[in-house]
């Protein structure tokens, strides 16, 4: 069960079921994703080999707005996944109180193993394919893992040509230079960096000096370790596929960003074999321990950020953690077994639909702004953002507190599926 995101993601919605003020005809019916289409995808690659990728994009829900969510290419993909991932970005959605629904995309593939050109085809093969279920007041395709503003340009490009002239709001986390908006690369990542502050405040605890281990450093765990850093934590680990970087003084995250950008991995950090103009003797680089992403997950620290792939922590490692509270930064990172034995141990864990959702409020903004025709400036972007995940986190403390339930994932899910629940019932079940 805890190898299926998509059990795990039913699993957590009945957790939730017993506190919600949900009829229990629809909240079988939120069960089900409105739809998936699977897409066969041929590719010329530059090798001049053809190769058959397989893509889906999974649309679960859309009684609150037109469906929302990323798109992900990854050799793990699966259908279960997708679908998982689609339900989740609908109770995010909910839960941050955005005009959406929830949907995902995925493509099968090994990114690593593509040069630039192969994944514009590919990119542009996957957009043709889903073309006909997207669109501004539709489904608004953006990033998720291994897709970049890059990515949308060609998906904005190929929608574009077919429609026959420039649509940028068909999707969101765009280049600025095509309607992108300031703010949103780093977006999710600074999500997850407020959410941890108020946790800090709720908490009563300081989060200045604070020691914290994020598992995954793409995207959203160099932008959330880079403003955690900037803010006063201490980032004492931090991986990626490659393996972990673990320094107990803190790390240089600005030096191991420049590292990764310059296309470096963190095994040749830790080795000393630095990229992106920072080098041992200039930067804080102390030394690092080499450990592994398991290692990282149960080190000592004050908080866990598991900012990578779903189902890391399971019921085989939780009891081994010894971090006092989790921010789930990834979708999906938690078992729904290992859920329980957390709130048991009094663990906090900011839930994923709540942590991560700062990606998708800014991906919101963007969108607003296409539609205005109207760019706005980064800092009422960022203060946007603040508000409103700020807001979703209070709503979700103050229905923690006030119903007395066991964890926040609980309150987090109670709010979004009474929210998606309530529409449902305005809509109305039948046609
Ligand atoms: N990009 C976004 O705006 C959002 C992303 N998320 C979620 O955040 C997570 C990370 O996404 P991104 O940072 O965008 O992806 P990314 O592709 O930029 O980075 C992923 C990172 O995880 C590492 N990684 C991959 N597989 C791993 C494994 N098995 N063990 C350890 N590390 C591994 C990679 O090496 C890389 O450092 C995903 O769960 C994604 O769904 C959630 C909300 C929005
Ligand atoms: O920005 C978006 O629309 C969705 C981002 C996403 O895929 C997620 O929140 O998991």
């Amino acid at each position: 069960m805890a190898d299926d995101p998509f059990e795990n993601m039913l699993a957590q919605m009945d957790r939730a079921e017993e506190y919600a003020d949900v009829d229990h005809g629809v909240f079988e019916r939120l069960k089900h994703p409105e739809r998936t289409l699977k897409v066969t995808l041929p590719v010329e690659l530059e090798s001049g080999e053809v190769e058959v990728f397989e893509g889906y994009r999974c649309q679960f829900d859309s009684a609150r707005g037109p469906f929302k969510g990323g798109v992900r290419f990854h050799p793990t993909v699966t259908q279960r996944e997708v679908e998982a991932l689609a339900g989740w970005m609908t109770w995010k959605t909910a839960l941050v109180d955005l005009p959406y629904g929830g949907a995902k995309g995925g493509v099968i593939c090994e990114p690593k193993d593509l040069t630039e050109r192969d994944l514009e085809r590919l990119t542009r093969r996957y957009t043709e394919g889903i073309r006909r279920m997207i669109g501004p007041e539709i489904d608004v395709p953006a990033p998720d893992m291994n897709t970049n503003p890059q990515t949308m340009a060609w998906m904005m490009d190929t929608y574009s040509m077919y429609e026959g002239y420039s649509v940028p709001q068909v999707v969101t986390g765009k280049p600025l230079e095509i309607g992108g908006t300031p703010g949103r690369v780093e977006a999710t990542g600074r999500g997850v960096s407020l959410v941890t502050e108020r946790l800090f405040e709720y908490l009563d605890r300081d989060l200045s000096d604070a020691t914290i281990a994020i598992q995954g450093f793409g995207n959203v765990g160099s932008n959330a370790a880079r403003l955690l850093d900037e803010g006063g934590a201490n980032v004492v680990a931090t991986s990626d596929v490659s393996g972990a970087a673990y320094d107990p003084d803190g790390l240089d995250v600005a030096a191991l960003g420049a590292h990764v950008d310059a296309g470096g991995l963190v095994e040749e950090y830790v080795a000393g074999e630095i990229r992106g103009g920072a080098s041992t003797a200039d930067s804080r680089w102390d030394d690092p321990d080499q450990i592994t992403n398991a290692e990282l997950l149960t080190l000592d620290v004050d908080v866990l950020i598991p900012a990578a792939v779903e189902g890391v922590i399971t019921a085989d490692n939780v009891d081994d953690l010894r971090a006092s509270a989790v921010v789930e930064a990834a979708n999906g990172p938690t078992t729904v077994a290992a859920d329980k034995a957390l709130t048991e141990r009094d663990i906090q864990v900011v839930p994923d639909i709540l942590a991560n959702a700062g990606g998708v409020i800014v991906s919101y903004l963007e969108w607003v702004q296409n539609a205005q025709e109207f760019s706005w400036p980064l800092e009422t972007v960022n203060a946007e953002l603040e508000r409103r995940i700020g807001s979703a986190f209070d709503k979700t403390v103050e229905q923690y507190d006030t119903k007395e339930l066991p964890d926040l994932r609980t309150a987090a899910y109670t709010l979004a599926l009474e929210r998606t629940a309530k529409a449902h019932e305005y809509r109305g079940l039948f046609p």
